[in-house]
Formats: C-alpha cells, sequence, structure tokens
C-alpha cells in the first residue's frame, strides 16, 4: 500500500510518542517525504515505501520492561541509515547489547548538549554547545559494541549516539520539537546526507502528481465533491478539476446556519476559481430538524442526519456519480489507524458527511489524505486559490447552531448572525483579525434586565469570543483591546434588537472548548 513510491521516503515508527507526528512533518519540511507507522505494523506495508532509512520516535514505555515495544527486525536487517529518539535510542541501544536503565534524576526541559564528533555527517556544520529539549527517565548505561558516544550533556553522558559504519544513530533529546531550535537541521543531516533522500516532496510535485492520478482513475466517469468553502474540500475540489474539468460536480448546502452572507460568497468565491458548483438551500430542512432541540449532541446529531438525507437527495438529483471526493486529510488518517488513540475521551461529536446511505455507494477519492493541514495550505496557494480562501477561519458544519445556545430558531440566528457580523467587522477594520484563529458571537437563552431609552428591557445575552490557537487542540484567549471590545459591545446593543448585553469570554482551552456546544 505504499502512497508515494516516486519519492524517497523515510519510514517513521510509531513508539507512542506524543510528538511521532511532527517528526513526520519536520521531514516533510525539508522536502523529503516521510510516513508514519506503528511500530507494529505490517513490515510488507512498511517496506512498499521503499524506505532510505528509518526513525524509531520516543514512547512512554521502558525497553527493559516486560512487554514493552521492540524494535522490529526489518529495521536492521534493511542495512539502511537509524535514527533513534530518546525511547528510539534506548531501543536501538538495548537490541544491539547495550545497556538501558533508569537514570539516577528524571530529565524534563531545556537542556545543552555538547557535541563529540562535529565532522560526523549527522553533527556537521552543528553549533556546540547546542540547545535541546529533554524529556526522559531512563538513559542508556551501556553502550552496545561499535557505537560511541557523539554527544553530552552535564546529566546525560550519552546525549547522543552513534556508530557511524553501520549508520546507527541516536538521540536522547527530542530533535522533532519547536524547542530543539536545530533539531530539524540535524534531521535534514539525517535524512539528505545519511538517507541520500532526495527534497523532491514540493507542493509543486504534489499536484502534478495527485492531478495525473485522478485524471487517471477517474477516466471517463463523474465525480461529486461537497464544498463548504473551507480549505480542505477547497483544495479537493480543484485538484479534481484540473484533473477532469467538467467531469466535477460541486456541491454547496446552506445549511441555514451560515454566517452572514457567507452562502454568497462561498458560492462566488468557488465559482471564481472556475468550479462548477450547485448550490441549494436547505435551510427549512435544518430547521425543522432543530425544532424544540436544545442539548448540543442532540443538535449535532440531528444536523448530522439532515446533512445526509439533503446530500443524499441531491446527489440523486445530480447524478449518478461514481466517485466522491473528500478532503480527509493525515491527521484523520493516522488517528483512525492507530486504535490507541482512539481511547480518548469524546468531548463533542463533529459532523461529517460520512455514513452515507448504501443506496450511494461512492468509491471515495481522498487527494489530501497523506497531507497536514499546512501542506494542504501551500499546495493551496501553490494552485493559486486565493489567500483569503486559505486564510479562512475554520468554521464547523453544524455552524452558528453550536453557538446559538438553547433553541435554534430563525428568529435566534438572525440575531446571532447579526451580533457576528459586527464581531468580524470590528475585528477586521482594527486588525485583530489576523492575531485570532477564530472569533465569533455566541448568543445565550439567558435573558437580563436592561435600560435603553429610559425604559425596562428584558433581553438576550450574547457573549464575544476570540481565540489564539495552532492546533485548535489548545487555545488561549485574545485579550482584545478594551476600546475595541468596548465598541463591539455598543454596537451590537445598538444595532441587534433582542440583545441588550455583551460578555467577554476569558476562558482557555482546555478547560472550556472553543465553541460553546
Ligand atoms: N455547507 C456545506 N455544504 C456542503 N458540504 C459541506 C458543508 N459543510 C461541510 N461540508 C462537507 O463536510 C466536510 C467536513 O466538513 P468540516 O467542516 O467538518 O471539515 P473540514 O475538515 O473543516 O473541511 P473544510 O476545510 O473543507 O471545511 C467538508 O470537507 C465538506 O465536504
Ligand atoms: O467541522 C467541524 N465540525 C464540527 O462539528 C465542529 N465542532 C467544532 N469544530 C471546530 O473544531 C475546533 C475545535 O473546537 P472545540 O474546541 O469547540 O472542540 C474549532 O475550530 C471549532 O470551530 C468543528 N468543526
Ligand atoms: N520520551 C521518551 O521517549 C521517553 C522514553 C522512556 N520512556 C524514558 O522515560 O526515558
Ligand atoms: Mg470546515
Amino acid at each position: 500500500m505504499s502512497s508515494h513510491p516516486v519519492h524517497d521516503a523515510i519510514a517513521v515508527l510509531d513508539f507512542g510518542s506524543q510528538y511521532a507526528q511532527l517528526i513526520v512533518r519536520r521531514i516533510r519540511e525539508i522536502g523529503v517525504y516521510a510516513e508514519l507507522f506503528p511500530w507494529d505494523a505490517d513490515p510488507a506495508e512498511v517496506l512498499a515505501l521503499r524506505p532510505k532509512g528509518f526513525v524509531l520516535s520516543g514512547g512512554p514505555a521502558s525497553v527493559y520492561e516486560p512487554g514493552a515495544p521492540s524494535l522490529p527486525p526489518y529495521v536492521l536487517e534493511s542495512g539502511r541509515p537509524v535514527l533513534g529518539i530518546c525511547y528510539g535510542m534506548q531501543l536501538l541501544a538495548h537490541a544491539l547489547g547495550g545497556r538501558v536503565a533508569p537514570a539516577p534524576a528524571r530529565e524534563y526541559g531545556r537542556a545543552e548538549v555538547e557535541i563529540l564528533e562535529p565532522e560526523d555527517p549527522l553533527w556537521h556544520g552543528l553549533p556546540s554547545p547546542m540547545t535541546v529539549w529533554m524529556s526522559h527517565g531512563d538513559r542508556v548505561e551501556v553502550l552496545p559494541p561499535g557505537f560511541r558516544a557523539m554527544a553530552r550533556s552535564p546529566n546525560a553522558p550519552f546525549a547522543a549516539i552513534g556508530d557511524p559504519a553501520r549508520r546507527l544513530y541516536g538521540v536522547q533529546f527530542h530533535p522533532e520539537v519547536a524547542h530543539t531550535p536545530l533539531g530539524r537541521e540535524l534531521l535534514r543531516r539525517f535524512a539528505v546526507a545519511l538517507c541520500g533522500g532526495r527534497p523532491t516532496w514540493t507542493p509543486r510535485a504534489i499536484a502534478e502528481e495527485q492531478i495525473a492520478r485522478i485524471r487517471e482513475r477517474v477516466g471517463g466517469e463523474r465525480v461529486l465533491c461537497a464544498v463548504s468553502g473551507g480549505v480542505d474540500s477547497t483544495v479537493t475540489a480543484v485538484l479534481v478539476h484540473r484533473a477532469v474539468g467538467a467531469q466535477l460536480q460541486c456541491l454547496f448546502v446552506d445549511t441555514g446556519l451560515l454566517r452572514k452572507g457567507e452562502g454568497e460568497e462561498v458560492v462566488a468565491a468557488l465559482r471564481a476559481l472556475g468550479l462548477p458548483v450547485a448550490a441549494v438551500n436547505a435551510a427549512e430542512a435544518f430547521l425543522e430538524a432543530l425544532r424544540g432541540v436544545t442539548d448540543p449532541e442532540e443538535k449535532r446529531v440531528r444536523i448530522g442526519h439532515t446533512f445526509i438525507a439533503v446530500f443524499a437527495e441531491h446527489a440523486r438529483r445530480l447524478g449518478p456519480f461514481r466517485f466522491l471526493a473528500q478532503g480527509t486529510l493525515y491527521p484523520d488518517v493516522i488517528e483512525s489507524r492507530a486504535p490507541e488513540r482512539r481511547a480518548a475521551a469524546r468531548i463533542k461529536t463533529h459532523h461529517n458527511v460520512g455514513g452515507l446511505p448504501p443506496d450511494l455507494s461512492f468509491e471515495l477519492i481522498e487527494p489530501l489524505r497523506y497531507l497536514f493541514k499546512d501542506e494542504v495550505r501551500a499546495l493551496g496557494a501553490h494552485l493559486g486559490i486565493p489567500e483569503a480562501l486559505l486564510r479562512r477561519q475554520p468554521f464547523p458544519g453544524p455552524g452558528l447552531a453550536v453557538r446559538c445556545v438553547g433553541e435554534v430558531t430563525w428568529e435566534r440566528l438572525e440575531r446571532l448572525r447579526a451580533a457576528d457580523a459586527i464581531v468580524q467587522e470590528e475585528l477586521a477594520r482594527s486588525g485583530w483579525a489576523e492575531r485570532a484563529a477564530q472569533a465569533f458571537a455566541v448568543l445565550l437563552p439567558v435573558r437580563s434586565v436592561g435600560v435603553m431609552g429610559d425604559a425596562r428591557t428584558y433581553e438576550e445575552v450574547v457573549v464575544v469570543r476570540a481565540v489564539a490557537t495552532e492546533d485548535f487542540m489548545t487555545a488561549n484567549w485574545v485579550p482584545l483591546p478594551h476600546e475595541l471590545l468596548d465598541r463591539i459591545a455598543t454596537r451590537i446593543v445598538n444595532e441587534v434588537p433582542g440583545v441588550n448585553r455583551v460578555l467577554y469570554d476569558i476562558t482557555n482551552k482546555p478547560p472550556a472548548t472553543i465553541e460553546w456546544e
């Protein structure tokens, strides 16, 4: 099941590290293709990639414990270079006859290492001492035959080890994290100098390859692509369109839960890219499904079902289609491959167009299946998709329904839309829009007393939320200037009927989530 046999590739074996995905990303940033496999993956699957080298990730286990993940024999048998990181280094040492034991002191955080072999290809040109980031409780105590120390720190005599003759290396620190500033340079030396990987993994190469593949697979058939105006579905649609032109049909659903002007904007932006977009208004169906529902999970489930029903109806009407194009990304794939990662608690059900009825059986086209979000953005830029589209705030499929706390009625949606439009306008005007990854209004089903024009009011509350985040897994509220908050609050209360009070949400994620439902 090799995914990118045209590119030189590095196989990264995952021993349960929090950072395994980061290793893959860092290597790809260098331009060398890399892929992540569970440590106990089927060897045939890994070897189908024809890896030029292997990276062994860190992991929570201790190599000397019974049942700890072990080094699959094919790695050393391949004769290719190997870089073990943390647990990976300990594993290499353990497997080759060295000794690993608990360290006298655990070591978490920044450390300075002195490079002992500056002429070795892995270290060539790197400064000594070099700042690195450590996170370990075990350490290598006795080196395996053939190995020598390549770097040391005050705490770790074997901060890095290697057997250059066999091109086997280990680092106790984590080159993949940003706290190791020159970590990428180290990985570059491994992937390019030691493994001989050619840096051909560029947006241009990805685009050409995907377009050629899609063209070949689709032949003369038709393809349906559901588009939201988000980055993933847009890039997917553009790739399919470049490949098969008019055989593509895009479908955009106006759920009635969109922001002000969004439906028109999205459709216009996608058509400006030359995409054939059918827009359907299904607001009534969504509102009907949501009538009387206040439970957040129930809302999401009903929206999901309505999406499927609307989608199925229009797919039949516009069809037949043999293929369905979807913007599945690599993190989705990694997460579904590794069952232990699915054990994480369910916080909220993200809607999906998946789970389509069986009578609509499509073959899937997923050109982004091996890409990370930032690679998708770079690919989008290469394809000429405007920055504004690529940088759009993520907008959840369930839309304003999960920001309209309580019952979703058309009147309350209109109230929320008007308040949200003011938030967007003022953030854009003040330049703060760029500093917030996401900013929006939330409408609460809470009424409070106010006084306007000498008269008593008893109306609903709007909450403004703005967060900064890289990955949306954790987020911090953004300290918007008081004058800006003041302007937003004043405008909302003056301009939006039914609202007489505005709050600012100053909760981080965790413990809050970004959305309110
Ligand atoms: N309003 C909509 N009309 C049609 N399809 C939609 C709509 N909203 C979501 N979808 C489809 O559902 C998929 C999942 O949506 P979701 O917003 O969860 O994903 P995403 O990863 O953010 O993708 P995107 O960046 O394309 O929005 C989208 O890629 C798109 O195919
Ligand atoms: O496409 C989506 N469908 C959903 O059902 C959904 N729920 C939350 N989000 C978005 O995910 C990010 C994290 O949100 P939370 O902190 O609220 O979980 C934020 O960017 C949210 O906007 C969704 N996106
Ligand atoms: N981050 C790691 O890979 C840790 C490896 C091993 N569990 C240790 O504590 O040393
Ligand atoms: Mg989206």
